[in-house]
């Protein structure tokens, strides 16, 4: 069903509630490989449970985290730099979320964790997110080139220079008519994304269409397309828009592992997927352009080889 949105800032918008991400179940790989294929063609976004990311790491660094947010203002600043309130990047995009990001191939402190016990978590945490990252990029080279793929996107995450980082968001409970995270594409590999259960995230379909993410199953990562894929596969899987929305009756927390290759790693379409749309760049090329534009900036563009290099 589309229904019209009333809300005052994303006025006028479409919101389809009838599309559902598929649950991709990880334990029946050949099936699990055709269904990834499929879903990063189609919505750039799915579902994946059984992924062998163990319940107990997740609950303690979703209780960690529950723990950190909750503190008073003064002394999350205290964790300086990593942590961030409203200003999203650096060209004055703002919404209601607070969060931390962290760097994850190099040691991390956060100030007010005197036990280490937040560290503790996330570090288990991603290593835990990392082999299932590894795991995914596999089956999808495998599902696009065949097993000559090997492991061309693991191969760049393993890399011990990986540029990969964890983001944790909170997104208070308020007026339903406010961002929490405004529209954008995660320019990285891949994300592998984890709420706590409250809804929040949609996905922009076409043009002004939003889908909203259904948090269910509780124990499901979701996992999106970033621009670097998309790129690799030269525009057969696509990175999508997605948002956040505030909601009024819970805070809603997610955490979000973006798999990013090395700065110097050169990023280029994989073998036999036709002529290239974009021409190579290094990530670290890439992630400069990202950093110099806007939240919703469509930043690929810069990058797309001249049509006539396709004829
Ligand atoms: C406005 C911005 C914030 C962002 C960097 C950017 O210039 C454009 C992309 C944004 C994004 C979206 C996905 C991730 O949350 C993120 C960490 C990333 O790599 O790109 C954020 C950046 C950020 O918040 O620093
Ligand atoms: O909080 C969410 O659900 C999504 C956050 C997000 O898209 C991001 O951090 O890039
Ligand atoms: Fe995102």
């Amino acid at each position: 069903m589309v229904v019209i949105s009333q809300n005052p800032t994303m006025k006028m918008e479409k919101i389809r509630d009838d599309i559902e991400l598929p649950i991709i179940n990880l334990c029946n790989r050949s099936e699990a490989m055709k269904e990834m294929v499929k879903a990063c063609e189609e919505y750039g976004f799915f579902k994946v449970i059984n992924h062998g990311v163990p319940q107990g790491i997740i609950s303690q660094v979703e209780e960690e985290a529950r723990g950190f947010f909750a503190k008073p203002g003064p002394e999350k600043m205290r964790a300086g730099p990593p942590y961030g309130c409203k200003n999203i990047g650096l060209q004055g995009d703002v919404g209601e979320v607070e969060y931390l990001i962290l760097q994850t191939n190099s040691p991390f402190i956060i100030p007010t964790d005197e036990s280490n016990k937040f560290r503790s978590a996330i570090n288990a945490y991603v290593e835990a997110v990392r082999k299932l990252a590894c795991d995914i990029l596999d089956l999808l080279v495998e599902g696009v080139c065949g097993s000559e793929g090997g492991s061309a996107l693991s191969r760049l995450m393993r890399d011990s220079e990986n540029d990969s980082i964890l983001r944790l968001n909170h997104y208070p409970a308020g007026e339903v008519s406010k961002i929490g995270f405004g529209e954008h594409t995660d320019p990285q590999i891949i994300t592998l994304l984890r709420s706590n259960g409250v809804e929040g995230l949609q996905i922009s379909v076409q043009d002004g269409l939003w889908v909203p993410v259904n948090p269910y199953p509780d124990s499901a990562f979701c996992v999106n397309v970033g621009d670097i894929l998309r790129v690799m596969t030269n525009g057969r899987f696509v990175s999508v828009k997605h948002r956040v929305a505030v909601q009024a009756y819970e805070s809603r927390m997610s955490i979000a592992y973006f798999v990013a290759p090395a700065l110097h790693a050169t990023v280029s379409c994989l073998p036999g997927l036709g002529l290239p749309l974009y021409r190579s760049f290094t990530w670290g090329e890439y992630k400069q352009a990202v950093y110099t534009g806007r939240l919703a900036d469509t930043r690929l563009n810069l990058f797309a080889l001249p049509s006539h290099h396709n004829l």
